[in-house]
C-alpha cells in the first residue's frame, strides 16, 4: 500500500507536470459527479411527494433539480471521460519514457540478458497505461465512495436497514479481486511467451534475417511457431478473463438478490403506510444508480489493484538501477599504473559454468594489449568486465589501484570507447550514426570527419549522394551499406570519443580484408601511442588475425577462461607454446605449402 501511494504521488506529480489544468479539471469533475447521482434520486422523491401533496413549488423545484442532476451526470461524465483519457495517454507516455530511460541508464549489461528482468520490463511496458489510469481510478474510487455515502444517507431515511445493501458490494469486490489476481498471474506467466513470439515475428519481418530464412526455407516454420505462441498466450489470457467474468457474475447475482429483497421490504412498508410512493421511486432510482456506482467502484478497484501490481515492477526497476550504480569515487583522468585483474571469475547469469576463472592479469598504463584465443575462450567477456558492463563474481579489478566497483560507473563508462564485433547498424543520418559515439560532439562536423578518416570510412561517405547528411538503412528509405561499410562506420563511432582511457577494439575489422585491417591497425597503434604518452591510455584489441596481433606490446592468450600465456610476439614465438601453435596454423593456411602440425 505504501508503495502504491509512493507511485501515486509520483504519477500525480507527472500529471501536474504534463497537464496541470486537466489534472485540476479531473479532480473537480470527479467531485461534482459524486454528488450528481444522489441528487437525481433525491429530486425524484421530491417530485413524487410533491405530486401527492400537490405542492407546485416543490414539483417545479424537484423537476429543475432532476434535470440539472441528469444533465450534469451526462455532460460531466462525458467531459471527465475525455479529460481522463487524455491525461492517461500523456502520463502513460511519460511513464513509458521514464521506464526506457531507467532501463537504458543502468550502467551494467547483466539485466538485459536476465529473463526475469525482461519479463518485468515487458509487463511494465504493457502496464504503463494501467498505472496512469489507476491513479485516476483511485480518485474515482474516493468519488464513488462519497456518492455511495450520500445514497446510504437517503436510504436511511426510508428504513435504517437499507444502507446494508451497500455492504453486499463487499463479496462482489472480493470475487472480482480474486479474478483479477488470477489474470495478473497469467499475464506475468505469459510475458516470456510474448517476448518469444515477438522475437520470432521480428525474425520473419526483418531484412537482416530474411536472407538466411529464405535460403533455409524456414520462414513458414518460424511464422507457424510465432502463431502457436500467440495462440497459446492469448488463449491463456482470454481464459483467465472468462474465469474473472464468471466470478464477477456470481458477485452480481448476490448483489441483485439483495436489491430484490430491499425492494420487497420497501413495498411492504408502503402497504403498511410507513413509506410513500416517493420512497418506492427513490429506492428504484437508487437501485439503478447504485448498480452504476458499484460497477464504477468495482472497475476503479480493479484498476487500482492492477496499478498496484505494475507499481511493484516499477519500484523493482528503480531499486535495481540504484543498486547497479553504487560506486561513487571519481574515475581517474589519466592512468599511471594501469588496470589489474586479481583472481577474477565470472559466470553469466542463468548459466552454471564459469566463463572466466581465477584470472590474474596486468594491463600496464600506456600499452596496447591483444587478446587471442579460440572461439568461446572468454575474450569478449573479459572486455565486458574491463569496461564495467559486467561485474566479476569473485576477485577484483582495479584501475590505478582503485577497485572498479568503487568507481562511479557512468563516469568509468565515459572514460571508455570502442567497438564490438556485434556492432549496431544505426539507421540514422551518417553524421549522427558516427556522432553518437560522443554525444557532446554530435554536431561537431570536424570531429565526425576526423573519426571517419581514422576509421578508414571516407570511401563509405563518398559512396552516398548526400555524404554526411545521407540517411542510412532501408527502414527509412535510406542507403543500405555492405557489412564491411557498416562496420567501418561503427569503428568511426567507436573512435569518436576524445582521449578515452580504455579503447576496446573487439574484432572491429572482421569484415575487412587483411590488408585494410593491417593498415587500419597501424594507424590506430600510432594514435594509441600518442594517447598512451599523454595520459597512459590502454588499448585492448581482440582479433583472430595474427598480422594485427603481433603489433601489440603485450599478447594474452586466453584458453577456456584462463590466461594460458602472455608476452610479446617474439617472446611467445620463442617459447613455442599455444600462441606459436596458433600463429603457425594461420601462417600455413595463408601460404601455399601444406599445413604443418605445430609442436
Ligand atoms: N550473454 C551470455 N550469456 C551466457 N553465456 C554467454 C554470454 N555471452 C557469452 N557467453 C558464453 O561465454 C563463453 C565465452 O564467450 P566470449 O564471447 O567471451 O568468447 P570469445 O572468446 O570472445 O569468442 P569469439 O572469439 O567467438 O568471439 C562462450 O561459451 C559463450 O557461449
Amino acid at each position: 500500500m505504501r508503495n502504491l501511494l509512493t507511485v501515486y504521488r509520483h504519477t500525480f506529480r507527472l500529471c501536474w507536470k504534463v497537464a496541470p489544468l486537466s489534472a485540476v479539471a479531473n479532480v473537480v469533475l470527479i467531485a461534482l459527479m459524486s454528488g450528481a447521482a444522489a441528487l437525481t434520486a433525491a429530486s425524484q422523491r421530491m417530485l413524487i411527494d410533491g405530486a401527492q401533496t400537490r405542492t407546485t413549488v416543490a414539483i417545479v423545484a424537484a423537476a429543475g433539480l432532476g434535470v440539472l442532476a441528469h444533465a450534469g451526470t451526462f455532460i460531466l461524465g462525458h467531459i471527465q471521460g475525455e479529460v481522463n483519457q487524455d491525461l492517461t495517454v500523456r502520463v502513460g507516455r511519460e511513464i513509458d519514457l521514464e521506464v526506457l530511460a531507467l532501463a537504458a541508464s543502468i550502467p551494467t549489461l547483466e539485466h538485459l540478458e536476465r529473463p526475469d528482468f525482461l519479463d518485468r520490463v515487458t509487463n511494465l511496458r504493457r502496464g504503463t497505461m494501467m498505472l496512469a489510469r489507476s491513479v485516476w481510478s483511485g480518485a474515482g474510487l474516493v468519488g464513488t465512495a462519497v456518492s455511495l455515502g450520500l445514497s446510504a444517507w437517503l436510504l436511511v431515511g426510508i428504513h435504517p436497514a437499507l444502507p446494508l445493501l451497500i455492504g453486499f458490494a463487499i463479496p462482489l469486490l472480493v470475487l472480482i479481486s480474486r479474478g483479477n489476481r488470477h489474470q495478473r498471474r497469467v499475464r506475468d506467466r505469459t510475458a516470456e511467451n510474448e517476448r518469444h513470439e515477438r522475437s520470432l515475428h521480428d525474425l520473419c519481418v526483418r531484412a537482416e534475417s530474411a536472407k538466411e530464412l529464405r535460403i533455409a526455407g524456414s520462414g513458414p516454420e518460424l511464422s507457424q511457431r510465432a502463431m502457436q505462441l500467440w495462440d497459446k498466450t492469448t488463449g491463456e489470457i482470454v481464459r483467465s478473463r472468462i474465469h474473472g467474468a464468471w466470478l464477477e457474475a456470481a458477485g452480481w447475482l448476490v448483489m441483485l438478490a439483495a436489491l430484490g429483497a430491499a425492494l420487497s421490504l420497501v413495498l411492504d412498508l408502503k402497504d403498511a403506510g410507513r413509506a410513500t410512493v416517493g420512497d418506492v421511486v427513490l429506492l428504484i432510482t437508487l437501485t439503478a444508480s447504485l448498480s452504476g456506482q458499484i460497477d464504477r467502484l468495482v472497475r476503479s478497484f480493479s484498476m487500482v489493484t492492477d496499478g498496484g501490481h505494475v507499481t511493484g515492477h516499477y519500484l523493482w526497476l528503480k531499486k535495481y538501477g540504484a543498486t547497479q550504480a553504487n560506486g561513487s569515487r571519481p574515475a581517474p583522468r589519466e592512468l599511471v599504473s594501469g588496470i589489474s585483474m586479481r583472481g577474477v571469475s565470472f559466470t553469466y547469469p542463468g548459466t552454471s559454468s564459469p566463463v572466466l576463472e581465477h584470472v590474474d592479469l596486468d594491463l600496464p598504463a600506456g600499452s596496447t594489449i591483444a587478446l587471442v584465443g579460440l572461439n568461446g575462450a572468454g575474450k569478449t567477456t573479459m572486455v565486458k568486465l574491463l569496461t564495467g558492463m559486467y561485474r566479476p563474481d569473485a576477485g577484483t579489478i582495479t584501475v590505478d589501484g582503485i577497485p572498479m566497483a568503487d568507481l562511479e560507473p557512468r563516469e568509468w563508462a565515459r572514460r571508455g570507447a570502442g567497438v564490438f564485433q556485434d556492432f549496431a547498424r544505426l539507421q540514422f543520418l551518417i553524421r549522427e550514426n558516427v556522432g553518437v559515439g560522443d554525444l557532446e560532439r554530435l554536431d561537431d562536423t570536424p570531429a565526425i570527419e576526423s573519426a571517419i578518416t581514422r576509421a578508414g570510412a571516407d570511401s563509405v561517405v563518398a559512396s552516398v549522394p548526400d555524404r554526411l547528411q545521407a540517411q542510412l538503412g532501408l527502414l527509412f528509405q535510406g542507403a543500405d551499406l555492405s557489412h564491411g561499410q557498416w562496420q567501418k562506420l561503427a569503428l568511426a563511432r567507436g573512435v569518436m570519443r576524445r582521449r578515452p582511457l580504455l579503447l576496446v577494439l573487439d574484432e572491429p575489422t572482421s569484415a575487412l580484408d587483411p590488408q585494410a585491417e593491417h593498415e587500419l591497425f597501424e594507424r590506430f597503434t600510432e594514435q594509441a601511442r600518442d594517447a598512451a604518452q599523454a595520459q597512459g591510455a590502454i588499448t585492448v584489441i581482440v582479433s583472430h588475425r595474427f598480422s594485427t596481433v603481433n603489433m601489440a606490446d603485450l599478447i594474452v592468450v586466453i584458453e577456456s577462461g584462463r590466461v594460458a600465456e602472455q608476452g610479446t610476439h617474439a617472446h611467445l614465438l620463442a617459447s613455442a607454446g599455444r600462441y606459436a601453435q596458433l600463429y603457425r596454423a594461420q601462417a600455413d593456411a595463408y601460404s601455399d605449402t601444406p599445413p604443418t602440425t605445430a609442436n
